[in-house]
């Protein structure tokens, strides 16, 4: 856990073993404690040299402990001894030094970063002992510095705070880090070290903490893909992908050529008309050439190439299909693709919900065929779905979730069903929503609560962004809305279940969101972000709820958050049970990921499970008996069946659901 060694007979090397990142386990604390003794004790010893083993400093405190009772030596009296010692002990950073780690680098009494330790030991500790003949050790301890402390620290910190508390709306730590800070600048070091282990202390037990440590562990679990086929993420090899395709120049096709090429893939980008094929072309361009600038690197330019011809695709190693969301022309697609490409291209569809082996099936290879999902816009969202469909090879979706890693995505493999688990989960959630509307709710009211508990955007600020046509296309070509309606069936219902009409008569008035200058708020202008509460919506909901003799009634925040969350982590456990997600920490990372689900609640499914799932249970229970019409409000039976086994943690919810059927 930790290595001692005498370098000439004078200089203690200390190298932190606990890979993969040398973090502070209570083994790794106790070894240090043990050997800085020893090198203090030591006569022979005049120097101290700490630094990690495989190239990495140390990465804090080993997350993997906080889960349980703390153990062994506390890490700051260790701290304190080596800033107190006699001996100049010098911090050989490479890599990472985080939390803990850094804290570590800061007591010592030198550091030098991006050092590689060997041979080198000597010279650290020749510059050390010319550093301490012109300087004695005392002025190298960090408790002996003083903090500059500005005339105007108060005005300052309070602007920091109200940019935290816009940037990280509920989250606790950016603000006790704000406390921290004051504390430093305003109090000698050893009240304010007092102060800041307080603060630590009362993050340490918050319910955010568990939330966020959940959530690292989580997104480092999806990667962890397995089949019931038994094929997984560590028994099945990726194929190298060199050259890529994209298949259509829209916002999605657009952001992926730049993700894909500036990872260093080769892509060739088709469109049907030259004016799409020029227009795409140069926003590719500009974008590649601003993301360039931005990262200090020259703009990968020589990767693309722009055709009209899908003739020319016929030596990729993949392609990205990311035409129109629509089944007939994506199946025409794909039956050109599988004449044109050799035998051994990958086919892919960025479908956000349809079929991905009904377009398997119309191809001559179906198990080279997967979906990537990507999240708008592609070249910066982090999420990627990879739809497994049931005949999709190991070695296809090894490709897809390793496609995703290198281009810098949180891969996350789901089975085929509509909507796959993102948009199928936002289905009740927005539903929810709509009634909500109907009941008596503003947008902006409902906009807010979410937005309170941590959503990056309410749902309908956020419909507003993706544009509202969308939706409405979709409900039209599945016969909710549109002229091919039966007049005979009652406007708010549909297939037997309650049905909201409002967003079809907000997009009917040519409201489709940001880009049309109004959606469910007024912008500016088309393209303006600013959005204001619209007298016209409020009008329409009067006329709308006298219309159908609905009481305007006032709903709570809690009433808002209960329906759209619950309904929503509802939704999960169908998925769960349907074997669409392998476990709820893919749901969450779908949600953090790809949805701005607040990270500091932890994704929906923890976050059911922090409130408790009996709780959830009864509130579900509650709202379907007052909603009997909303099937997603009925609990699912795998909700049902965790309360009865004493609501275990959201960890081990997997070996609940081992036994149902799974469609990955
Ligand atoms: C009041 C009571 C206080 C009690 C305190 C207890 C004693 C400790 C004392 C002081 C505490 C100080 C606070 C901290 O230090 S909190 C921890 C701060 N550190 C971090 O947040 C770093 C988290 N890690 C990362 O950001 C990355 O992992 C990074 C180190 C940058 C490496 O990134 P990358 O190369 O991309 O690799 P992975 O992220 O995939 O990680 C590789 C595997 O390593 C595991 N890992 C990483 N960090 C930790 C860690 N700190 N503890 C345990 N495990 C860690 C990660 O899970 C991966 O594992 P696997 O391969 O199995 O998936």
């Amino acid at each position: 856990m930790a290595r001692y060694e005498l370098v000439k007979r004078s200089v203690a090397l200390i190298t932190l073993t606990n890979p993969p990142v040398n973090a502070l386990s209570s083994a790794v604390r106790h070894a240090m404690a043990k050997s800085m003794e020893q090198a203090l004790n030591d006569p022979k010893v005049t120097a101290v040299v700490i630094c990690g083993e495989n190239g990495r400093f140390c990465g804090g405190a080993d997350i993997r402990e906080f889960a349980g009772p703390l153990r062994g030596p506390p890490l700051v009296p260790l701290l304190d001894a080596i800033e107190a010692g006699e001996k100049p002990v010098v911090a050989a950073i490479e890599g990472v030094a985080l939390g803990g780690g850094f804290e570590l680098a800061l007591v010592c009494h030198y550091c030098i970063a991006h050092f590689k330790v060997n041979h080198f030991v000597l010279k650290i500790i020749k510059a050390v002992g010319m550093s301490r003949a012109a300087k004695p050790l005392s002025s190298r301890r960090v408790s002996m510095l003083t903090t500059p402390c500005p005339p105007d620290l108060d005005a300052l910190l309070e602007v920091v705070t109200m940019e935290v508390k816009k940037k990280a709306r509920g989250v606790m730590a950016p603000l006790a880090c704000i406390q921290a800070v004051r504390a430093a600048a305003t109090m000698p070091y050893s009240k304010g070290i007092k102060r800041e282990s307080e603060l630590m202390a009362t993050l340490f037990n918050s319910g955010q903490a568990r939330a966020l440590q959940y959530c690292f562990f989580a997104q480092r679990t999806a990667g962890k893909w397995t089949l019931p086929s038994g094929a997984q993420w560590n028994n099945s090899k990726p194929r190298e992908i060199r050259s890529a395709a994209i298949i259509g120049l829209g916002t999605m096709g657009r952001g992926i050529v730049v993700s894909l090429a500036r990872v260093g893939i080769s892509v060739i980008a088709v469109e049907s008309e030259k004016k799409l094929l020029e227009t795409g072309k140069q926003m590719v361009i500009g974008m590649l050439e601003r993301d360039a600038k931005r990262r200090g690197v020259s703009a990968s330019l020589n990767l693309l190439k722009f055709t009209l011809s899908l003739q020319d695709l016929k030596d990729v190693d993949l392609v990205i299909e990311a035409v129109f969301e629509d089944m007939a022309l994506k199946k025409r697609v794909f039956q050109e693709l599988s004449k044109v490409c050799r035998p051994a291209t990958l086919l892919c569809t960025n479908t956000s919900g349809l079929d991905v082996d009904a377009l398997a099936g119309v191809t001559d290879r179906p198990h080279l065929v997967v979906g990537m999902h990507f999240f708008s816009p592609a070249h910066v969202m982090k999420l990627l779905e990879v739809v497994c469909g049931p005949r999709s090879s190991s070695e296809t979706i090894a490709t897809a979730m390793s496609l995703g890693k290198r281009m810098g995505k949180v891969s996350v493999a789901v089975g085929n069903c509509p909507g796959f688990v993102g948009n199928r989960m936002l289905k009740p959630y927005m539903d929810q929503a709509t009634f909500l509307l109907e009941e008596g709710a503003t947008p902006e009211q409902i906009d807010k609560a979410l937005e309170d508990f941590g959503f990056a955007m309410g749902v309908f600020r956020m419909s507003d962004l993706a544009g509202l046509d969308v939706g409405w296309r979709i409900r039209k070509e599945s016969g909710l809305t549109g002229p091919d309606v039966d007049p005979k069936n009652p406007p708010r219902r549909r297939h037997g279940r309650r049905y909201c009409p409002i967003p079809d008569m907000v997009c009917e008035q040519g409201r489709f969101g940001q880009k049309t200058g109004r959606g469910w708020y007024m912008y500016d202008k088309p393209g303006g972000t600013n959005a204001k509460p619209d007298p016209l919506i409020q009008n329409l909901l009067e006329m709308y709820r006298s219309r159908y003799a609905i009481q305007p009634r006032n709903i709570s925040d809690q009433e808002i958050i209960e329906r759209c969350l619950f309904a929503l982590a509802n939704e999960g456990f169908r998925i769960l049970e349907d074997g669409i997600a392998a476990r709820p920490e893919d749901i969450d990372v779908i949600y953090l990921f790809g949805y701005g689900f607040p990270r500091h609640r932890g994704g929906p499914m923890f976050y059911a499970s922090m409130v408790g799932l009996e709780r959830v249970l009864e509130r579900l229970e509650h709202y379907h008996q007052a909603h009997p019409d909303v099937p997603h409000l009925e609990p699912s039976p795998l909700l049902k069946k965790l309360v009865a086994c004493g609501s275990p943690s959201v960890q081990t919810w997997r070996e609940h659901i081992k036994t149902m059927h799974s469609h990955l």
